[in-house]
């Protein structure tokens, strides 16, 4: 079997670029092939071209998941994933957060693969999360927020920016082919992992293997209820709200009267009216904790 590793030097606010050489050594001793992608689109291409039957390793955050698990959807490549982004909620869906990148890559290169659904939103795959309305909007302003701002500071700016002209879509929502939602719409999360955004627990009842989305809808809020259910939703506190409903099921599909911002895995997709997102069951092949946790032998990862 080929192992390959895609490091994006951009991830993790530069740490990966500063690691990036020592990262390249070790898969290279370790027997792999390994690249820095050289922009963005850069790691779906080389993942593609990943031979088939290849595992795969996204070495970053999210945005290097999503663009690897682009190059990867539909074929029986394996996603592998060294968490070292500043958002790793694929990382975290698979029980991989937290591990220093060398036991990490480690185990990305030759623990034993297992399935996870994966989602497919307007033809795009999505490995842990898809979010339609506010927090997309605000991922897209954080993108024109001054340079001088960065991380934490950058999303607070593009969050109150939104706040000040907040306007509410009108939305229908089906769920498998059954309206369950007509109005107002601050977000619609489709949610194959519980967090988002670096660890927001939207979905806390999300189950990557039960062949279902688990989706949380947001509907009319005011500028001082979104101020007001912020804490709430950190701590996942926020499913008791009388505006907020979780559903699960197979294929989601949200209707607006105009172009609505979505992102997949935090990766803003091309705007539109309508959404279709759906979840192949046990789709995507990749190296979780659970196919070592399960097994026989337990590694050093069990510390
Ligand atoms: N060589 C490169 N130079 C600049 N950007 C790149 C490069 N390779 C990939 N990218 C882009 O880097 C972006 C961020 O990657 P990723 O999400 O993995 O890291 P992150 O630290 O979690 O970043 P962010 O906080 O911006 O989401 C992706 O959108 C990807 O397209």
């Amino acid at each position: 079997m080929e192992r390959w590793v895609i490091v994006n030097p951009a991830a993790g606010r530069g740490k990966v670029g500063r690691l990036s050489g020592a990262i390249l050594k070790a898969a290279r001793d370790k027997g792999a092939k390994a690249f820095l992608t050289e922009g963005p689109g850069h790691a779906a291409e080389l993942a593609g071209k990943a031979p088939p039957g290849a595992r795969v390793v996204a070495v970053g955050g999210d945005g290097t998941v999503h663009e690897v698990l682009k190059g990867l959807a539909g074929t029986d490549k394996t996603l592998g994933v060294v968490p070292i982004g500043s958002g790793n909620d694929f990382a975290r869906m698979l029980g991989l957060k937290g591990l220093p990148w060398p036991l990490a890559l480690e185990h990305a290169l030759f623990a034993p693969e297992e399935a996870v659904d994966l989602g497919v939103v307007n033809g795009e795959p999505f490995g842990a999360s898809l979010g339609l309305g506010f927090d997309a909007l605000v991922a897209k302003k954080a993108l024109s927020a001054p340079p001088f701002l960065r991380g934490m500071p950058r999303y607070l700016y593009a969050l109150f920016a939104v706040l000040k002209d907040l306007r509410l879509p009108e939305g229908r929502v089906f769920l498998d082919g059954e309206e369950v939602y007509r109005g107002p719409l601050l977000l619609l999360a489709a949610m194959n992992g519980p967090a988002y955004g670096g660890g927001i627990p939207i979905a806390p009842m999300a189950d990557p293997r039960d062949g279902r989305l688990a989706v949380v809808l947001a509907g009319r809020f005011s500028r001082l209820g979104v101020v007001l259910i912020l804490p709430r939703l950190l701590l996942g506190r926020h499913l008791g709200h009388k505006e907020v409903r979780a559903f699960s099921g197979r294929v989601l599909e949200a209707h607006f009267a105009a172009p609505v911002p979505a992102h997949a895995d935090g990766e803003l997709l091309p705007e539109a009216e309508r959404y279709r997102a759906e979840i192949h069951p046990l789709a995507l092949k990749v190296v979780g904790r659970r196919a070592l946790e399960k097994g026989p032998k337990l590694s050093p990862l069990g510390a």
